[in-house]
């Protein structure tokens, strides 16, 4: 593996009834609070009057911006630091899922720039400072509530890209699994890929022993396979909740990849398609993924070998390497399909005609992209084309 340091500054607060927490957190960074939220369904479950009640018992000075859009909006980050700098907001907290937390990482370093945000999630300038926030998080997915990342889509642009900085890692996250119990099957299931997609991007490198790093991450994969399906048919079971809850933070805080660069390119491909027709991201990478492994298949087959093996118990008994990793790709497929994710673009009503233009945008920002294999436009083409 290679040299490295690893820090994660967020403080994790996990189990049920840990939303008290936010009584002795918040006062740290200040009485002044601006919360974050999406569409409304914090308010359908519950969870945004328990949260105005615990601030409400410190005192805060509540303030709020709602609608945070699946895929959030640099127009709704705008919206949020506007906010911040006229009310001298102290503290930030996003409570639903990535989008809400990805637009307060946005919001929370735009109120400390006196930059435009998009020229920041664009890295034409950097974010030097942000607004201290904490999150409530109430979808297992994305991992935004322990790391850095953010993802801020540009309708004007028909843009979306990924960005993040030393300052954007939330102070605290709480992560109480019932919170999660309320979520549309499909969401959970999006959830469930997206957390998996992370770990896969991670496993593809070719960066010589990282036999920890593996098991993590086949570990996880495992368990989320194992999991999956008993949620699914039991929503509101406590114990699958916390399991993949916690899986979705691990997948994504850092920890897989000590030592090494994992490939990302199936999430920039996913990215250009939901910049041009704002489909679920989990749903996006559920079609995406396994042609992109056949796409790369010859770079490393050992690589998918092992993944075949370890994760999708293929018996490699007198078969040849490239069958064996081949039929560790199709079980991934059969396996997201089985709990109900999509397969195709199509799903999403998408054809052809837009294949050119989204092509172009994995490549906007540089000419190749993806770690484990460099790719270009037409690598892009073939892809989407694979997918269709
Ligand atoms: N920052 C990162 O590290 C990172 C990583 C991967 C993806 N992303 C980005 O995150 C976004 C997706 O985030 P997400 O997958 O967490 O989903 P999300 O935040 O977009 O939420 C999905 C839907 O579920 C609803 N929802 C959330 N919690 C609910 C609950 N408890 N009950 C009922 N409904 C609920 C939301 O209102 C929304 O409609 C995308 O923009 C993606 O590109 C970010």
């Amino acid at each position: 593996m290679n040299n490295f340091t690893y820090h994660n500054p967020t403080k994790l607060i996990f189990g049920k009834g840990q939303l008290e927490a936010l009584t002795t957190e918040v006062p740290v960074y200040g009485k002044k609070v601006l919360i974050v939220y999406g569409g409304g369904s914090i308010k359908r479950n519950g969870i945004y009057d328990n949260v105005v009640e615990k601030l409400n018992e410190i005192g805060a000075e509540v303030h709020e911006l709602s609608g945070v859009e699946p895929n959030p909006r640099v127009t709704t980050a705008r919206a949020g630091i506007e906010i911040c700098k006229k009310e001298g907001i102290e503290f930030l907290l996003a409570v639903g899922g990535g989008s809400t937390i990805d637009c307060t990482k946005a919001i929370a370093a735009g109120a400390k720039s006196d930059a435009d945000i998009w020229d920041i999630v664009t890295k034409k300038v950097e974010a030097e400072d942000a607004l201290p926030f904490g999150t409530v998080l109430t979808i297992a997915a994305t991992g935004s509530e322990m790391n850095r990342g953010s993802v801020i889509t540009n309708w004007e642009l028909n843009e979306k890209h990924g960005w993040g900085s030393p300052h954007t890692s939330p102070k605290f996250s709480i992560l109480d699994p019932t919170h999660t119990m309320s979520l549309p099957r499909e969401q959970t299931v999006y959830g469930m890929v997206d957390i998996m997609s992370h770990v896969l991007e991670h496993y593809f490198h070719h960066t010589s022993n990282t036999p920890i790093q593996d098991r993590f991450c086949e570990g996880i994969l495992r368990t989320v396979i194992e999991t999956a399906p008993k949620l699914l048919d039991d929503p509101e079971n406590y114990e699958y909740r916390e399991t993949i809850m916690l899986s979705g933070t691990l997948a994504l805080n850092d920890m897989l990849n000590m030592g090494y660069q994992g490939d990302w390119a199936t999430h920039n491909l996913e990215h250009a398609v939901s910049a041009v027709h704002d489909i679920p991201h989990g749903g996006g990478l559920a079609i995406l993924f396994p042609n992109w492994m056949t796409h790369v298949l010859d770079e490393n087959i050992a690589r998918f070998k092992q993944l075949a093996v370890r994760v999708f118990d293929v018996v490699p008994n007198g078969k040849a390497d490239r069958d064996i990793a081949e039929e560790g790709i199709m079980k991934l497929r059969e396996f997201w399909t089985s709990i109900g994710a999509p397969d195709k673009l199509a799903d999403y009503d998408i054809d052809e005609s837009t294949v050119e233009t989204m092509a172009g945008k994995t490549v906007q920002v540089r000419e190749e992209y993806g770690n484990f294999k460099k790719l270009n436009k037409e690598d892009s083409k073939e892809i989407y084309q694979a997918s269709l």
